[in-house]
Order: structure tokens, then sequence, then C-alpha cells
């Protein structure tokens, strides 16, 4: 099971730094299955990404140039990535009290040349996204592809450059950090994704698919 051995490690960096990066989240052979499965979706299945909430969504490929496909219960693999999701979720609600309420992700794939500039995953009070994750697809992933993560602190400042590679999990408070994907030069696979507050609580809906 990947989340037991990295649990801790886990909740320990979030609580301290609100963000965190873990090599090796999911084993070798989970990862593989689920490039394979990303690879094998047909391409007239993937959206072009939209950028902001409700009605000013808009399709701005000047900001980013992704294109993505929502994981759900019905395919067995995607099933198994969103069980280990909501087993996370559980353990940072039991630990850190955020009162997650749901999870939702998508693959993305960024083909080479695709990018996504900086950007808030979320805005403070307008949105029920409240943490960020991101596992990767690729592997063999080298520093001349590109397509690394950048996270950034508070006064602009660089706090990781996370290579996209298989298995690796980032998760962040999403509406804390700044971040942006630097142009990638080869296709590029993830899962992004966000656990939620009720969004009957806090009254805002986030983009719908
Ligand atoms: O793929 C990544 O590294 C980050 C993607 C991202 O920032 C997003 O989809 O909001
Ligand atoms: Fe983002």
């Amino acid at each position: 099971m990947p989340l037991e051995a990295h649990l801790e490690d886990i909740l320990n960096n979030l609580s301290q730094q609100g963000y965190c990066v873990v090599p090796g989240f999911l084993n070798g052979d989970l990862s593989q299955q689920l490039y394979q499965h990303a690879v094998e979706i047909p391409s007239q299945f993937w959206n072009t990404a939209a950028i902001g909430r409700a009605q000013q969504q808009t399709i701005n490929t000047m900001v980013r140039t992704d294109r993505i496909y929502w994981l759900s219960l019905h395919q067995p693999i995607q099933k198994l990535y969103l069980n280990i999701m909501e087993s996370l979720r559980t353990a940072i609600n039991r630990d850190l009290f955020l009162g997650l309420f749901d999870y939702e992700c998508h693959f993305a794939h960024y083909p080479d040349g695709a990018f996504y500039k900086k950007h808030l995953d979320a805005f403070k009070g307008r949105s029920n996204r409240k943490l960020t994750t991101v596992l990767y697809l690729n592997d063999g992933w080298l520093d001349e592809h590109g397509g690394q993560l950048v996270i950034y602190g508070k006064r602009g400042e660089v706090l990781e450059t996370v290579k996209p590679e298989r298995g690796t999990l980032v998760v962040f408070l999403s509406d804390k950090f700044v971040h942006e994907v630097l142009p990638s030069r080869r296709d590029r696979l993830s899962i992004t994704g966000w656990f939620r507050l009720n969004s009957s609580l806090s009254g805002v809906i986030d983009p719908p698919r």
C-alpha cells in the first residue's frame, strides 16, 4: 500500500510548510499501468483545459496548453487511484482537521512545447479547492526534457523545482502556492487533482467539467 510508507512524511510536511514532494509515492507497477492507460485514451476524449471559475471560464492558450481527461470510478485503474486518494483524504482529515469533503482529478497531457504559466489553483474564500495533488507518470525524465513544476514562496522565491518523474506525488495548499509548469520538451503525463471543501458550505463552485 503506497500510502502507509509515506503518510507520516506527507502529514508532517503539510502541517509544517503547506506542501510536500514525495518521490516514489506510487510503485512502478501502478504508475506504469496509469501511464499505459492514459496513453490509450483516444485523443478525441481529451479536452482543452479551461481557466477561471464558472461563468468566467475561458480557454486561454497564452496561459496553459495542456489537455485533460477527468477520472471516474467506472474504470478499474482510475478507481484504484481514486481509492488511494480517498485514503489520503481521510488520513489528512484525521490528522490535520482540514475538513476535506471530496476529491476530483484529471489526467493532464502536455504535448511537446506545452506549459502552464504561473498561477494559483484557488483564491482565498472564492474556491472550494483546498489541497492540490499532482502525480507524474513518465519514466526516465531528464532535465533537458523541461516540464518541471516550479513552486514559489510568498516573496516570489523558488521553493522547489520538481522533475515530473513517474511515481512522484506533489501536494500543496491550493490558495497558498503560486506555481507553473515550464515548457515540456516531450509528451508529459500526470494526474492533477484537488481535495475540496463542501461547496454547499462555502457557497462557491469551481469550474464545471
Ligand atoms: O502538472 C503540474 O506539474 C502542475 C499542473 C497544474 O498546476 C494545474 O493543473 O493546475
Ligand atoms: Fe496548478
